[in-house]
């Protein structure tokens, strides 16, 4: 058995030429959605994204604004543009890059994003949504992507045994949520979980975010498994690859994402969509 591709690069590209219609609409109105990207120091995967993000963006016309800074920048020159761009109408979405260097908090700085701009979804008042099962605008990118990665491919959620590997902010524990949100049984685990397989091998949806490459091997895996792989390193050649034994895993599983073109992809594809219901909100045409 060979398992199917999961193929997030292609459902991206459709997702994202819907999205130019909705544009369209938008600035029939006079309205352009436009994403303010808050970009501190040169961390190379960050820029990699902040890369792949404006090129989707040029694709349907949503404006991008890249707010660049030195790592040396204070917090308070953060907050203090923060606050503009949230009273400038012009500007429907703000996102500032993770990491962060060292002296600045993380929290204090998504904080200070007003909710309705809060296209990333990290806004306590966001994740508190989410979590209490309310109707959301803003849900997190890398999560609805994996979701809506999923359903596109008819994979059921409802009943399903979920192990979700990596419990962080941005990735495992909103994906959970979401997981519980469609009905599913879902299983976290992190570095201090002991015999990860006794987890992984009852999964009939396996997630990995960690960013450990190679911590996913086929002994791992339970035949006929659905696999998705977050994560993303480097390998000694400088190419990019997960946290799946993708060679092996294939062999195991039904469906499996690539890397690149699985989850990275739909990432920027619901960023877009986030900032493209952020403005329409304004004119209260929302197709969603
Ligand atoms: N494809 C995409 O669109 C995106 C990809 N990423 C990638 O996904 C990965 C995770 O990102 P992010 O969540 O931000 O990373 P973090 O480093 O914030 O979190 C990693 C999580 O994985 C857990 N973990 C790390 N190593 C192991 C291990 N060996 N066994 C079990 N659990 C482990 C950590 O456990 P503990 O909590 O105990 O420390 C933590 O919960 C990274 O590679 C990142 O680059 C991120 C966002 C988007
Ligand atoms: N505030 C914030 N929000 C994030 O969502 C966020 C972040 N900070 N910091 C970094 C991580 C990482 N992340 C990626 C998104 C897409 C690709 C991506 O496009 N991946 C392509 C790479 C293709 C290529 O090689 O160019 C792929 O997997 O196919 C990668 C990584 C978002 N993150
Ligand atoms: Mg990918």
């Amino acid at each position: 058995m060979t398992a199917n591709i999961l193929d997030g690069k292609s459902l991206a590209r459709s997702i994202i030429n819907d999205l130019s219609r909705r544009v369209s609409q938008l600035t029939f109105h006079k309205l352009t959605p436009a994403l303010a990207v808050i970009l501190i120091g040169d961390d190379p995967a960050s820029a990699l994204y902040v890369k792949n993000k404006a090129n989707a963006c040029d694709q349907c016309g949503i404006k991008n604004i890249i707010y660049r800074y030195n790592n040396n920048v204070s917090q308070q020159q953060i907050i203090n543009d923060i606050y503009m761009l949230n009273d400038d109408p012009t500007i429907h979405g703000i996102l500032v890059q993770l990491p962060l260097p060292k002296h600045i908090d993380i929290p204090h700085i998504i904080e200070s994003i007003s909710p309705r701009k809060d296209v990333d979804g990290f806004h306590p008042y966001n994740v508190g949504r989410l979590a209490v099962g309310s109707p959301t605008h803003l849900l997190p990118c890398t999560p609805k992507g994996v979701i809506n990665l999923l359903k596109y491919n008819h994979i059921s959620l409802s009943g399903a045994n979920v192990v979700v590997i990596g419990a962080s902010n941005i990735v495992g524990k909103p994906l959970s949520n979401m997981l519980i949100n469609e009905g599913a049984t879902v299983s976290i685990c992190h570095k201090l979980t002991t015999n990860l397989s006794d987890h992984t091998r009852n999964a009939d949806i396996l997630i990995s975010a960690t960013g450990h490459a190679g911590l996913i091997c086929s002994e791992m895996v339970k035949r006929a498994a659905v696999v998705v792989d977050v994560g993303i390193s480097r390998n000694a050649d400088g190419r990019i690859i997960g946290d799946v034994d993708y060679e092996n895993v294939r062999k195991i599983a039904s469906w499996i994402t690539p890397v690149p073109g699985g989850v990275g992809p739909m990432t920027i594809a619901m960023l877009l969509e986030n900032t493209v219901c952020a403005a329409e909100r304004l004119l209260n045409i929302s197709s969603a």
